[in-house]
């Protein structure tokens, strides 16, 4: 079936309304914001039917965002290869806990974290786009760790795309570098940037707005400032309320997301939005904290990232608070546009009151400390025999602190604890059980680069990979 258009805005308001394929193809709009859809689609109540199929629910909840913008049949094919790499029938299994507490297995994909369902979708889309037009991407991604290894494995040897991948060196777990560096992919360029997640995300941000690099060819990125790639995650909330259903409870459930660059988590509000019964959300963070005092205090400050177990959160400056901004205060570009710069020039801004009330009703935040953490791994697996990731533990913590007598609350399990071994076993007093996705990176040599965190440094290394 073919959709209407679907039009693309910036958060800034200064660059021309676009469709999904240059969106996608863009990453980031060209005055330095992030792209969103100009209006919420409202698939009809009959197609959040729970009886559905991943597939299905991937299909009613994304080819109203794709419009006519890529060829027939793009997004079947896509789902296609993305069901495929998935084990489970039910691709992201709801687990009962105990009495109104769930867990939502997003991990069972190629690389063991959620970022997979999305990421197996933007490769396809990308390809489908890139072939109808002949042209040649570049993506330059940063990773605080599971972004950058299911990138790797949705990209590696992908025609007409090359794939560059900053992380903060010596900060992302074994498991995640070694799933980024041991590819053999000629195609992929890792750089261990000496820096913290926002480093990496600034340099990004810079590499996309340097118009130098557009003379060879298309820049983009797959962080989840690209649109699509935050529209991949919007399914595994529709799934979850099916589940939900399934097992009995038609109650809107509040989900609980650990938070990063807080794009998963706008992915549940955009599925809220698009009429999905959510009771709200709830953002889980660890000491990295500054969306929970934006939220909490008003004061949106940059401080230096500091290093704790659940590594893949740890961001100080998540983009997509951009995205809760703009749709927060009714979609005022200026206002956006305007805190944005303040906070790029001064590190800090204050959320004017209205602002602040109107993200609040949006979603709520924790910040869970190094302890607590420790303790809710423990606790997971004496109580429910669970072994989790410390993000997942983050977000555990906070869902038992949520009153579950109205609503049911979900957790989302965002990563295999395999990939976090060092700081699960001496918790839980054993190794986890790596997949085979895992066990299968063996002992393959790593190739990266070391860098600093400076724009120079960054272009040049792009540069010298043939950009
Ligand atoms: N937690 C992420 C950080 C990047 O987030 P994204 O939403 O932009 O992909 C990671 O693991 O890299």
């Amino acid at each position: 079936m073919q959709h209407p258009p679907a039009t693309y805005v910036s958060t800034r308001g200064a660059t021309a309304p676009t469709d999904f394929a240059e969106a996608l193809l863009r990453g980031m709009a060209p005055d330095g914001g992030l792209y969103m859809p100009v209006a919420w689609p409202s698939p009809s109540p009959e197609s959040w039917a729970p009886d559905r199929t991943y597939a299905g629910m991937a299909r009613t909840a994304m080819a109203p965002f794709i419009g006519d913008a890529l060829p027939d049949g793009a997004l079947d094919r896509a789902l296609d290869r993305l069901i495929a790499g998935f084990a489970p029938p039910e691709v992201t299994p709801l687990r009962r806990l105990e009495d109104g507490l769930y867990l939502l297995e997003l991990f069972h994909g190629p690389t063991a974290a959620f970022k997979d369902l999305a990421m197996q979708l933007a490769a396809a889309l990308s390809a489908e786009a890139l072939a109808a037009s002949g042209e040649r991407l570049t993506l330059v991604t940063a990773t605080s760790g599971d972004t950058g290894a299911a990138a790797v494995a949705a990209f590696a040897d992908q025609p007409r795309i090359r794939l560059i991948v900053l992380h903060p060196h010596e900060r992302v777990s074994p498991v995640q570098r070694r799933q980024m560096t041991t590819t053999s992919a000629d195609n992929v360029l890792n750089l261990a940037v000496r820096g913290d997640f926002d480093d990496c995300q600034r340099l990004v941000k810079g590499l996309l707005a340097d118009e130098s690099l557009r003379a060879h060819g298309r820049f983009s990125s797959v962080n989840s400032i690209n649109w699509a790639r935050l529209a991949g995650q919007i399914p595994y909330y529709l799934s979850a309320v099916s589940q939900l259903a399934a097992q009995g409870d038609t109650r809107p459930p509040v989900f609980v997301v650990p938070t990063g660059n807080f794009g998963d988590a706008f992915a549940g509000i955009a599925a809220s939005k698009m009429g999905l019964p959510i009771r709200g959300f709830v953002a889980a963070v660890n000491a990295n904290d500054a969306l929970a005092r934006a939220i909490n205090e008003g004061v949106y400050a940059r401080r230096a990232a500091v290093e704790t177990a659940s590594v893949s959160m740890d961001v100080q400056a998540p983009s997509n608070f951009e995205r809760l901004v703009y749709e927060a205060s009714g979609r005022d570009a200026d206002l956006t546009r305007g805190l944005f710069a303040d906070f790029a020039r001064e590190g800090r801004v204050v959320l004017p009151d209205e602002l602040l009330s109107a993200l609040r009703a949006e979603v709520s935040a924790v910040s869970v400390d190094e302890p607590t953490t420790r303790d809710q791994i423990a606790h997971a697996h004496a109580t429910w025999g669970e072994v989790v990731c410390p993000h997942t533990a983050v977000a555990l913590s906070a869902a038992r602190g949520i009153d579950r007598a109205t609503n049911p609350v979900v957790a989302l399990a965002t990563a295999h604890p395999a990939k976090f071994g060092k700081d699960v076993a001496p918790v839980i007093g054993f190794d986890p059980d790596p997949p085979e996705v895992i066990r299968a990176l063996g002992d393959r040599p790593e190739r990266f680069e070391v860098i600093g965190a400076d724009a120079g440094d960054a272009l040049a290394a792009v540069r010298g990979f043939g950009g």
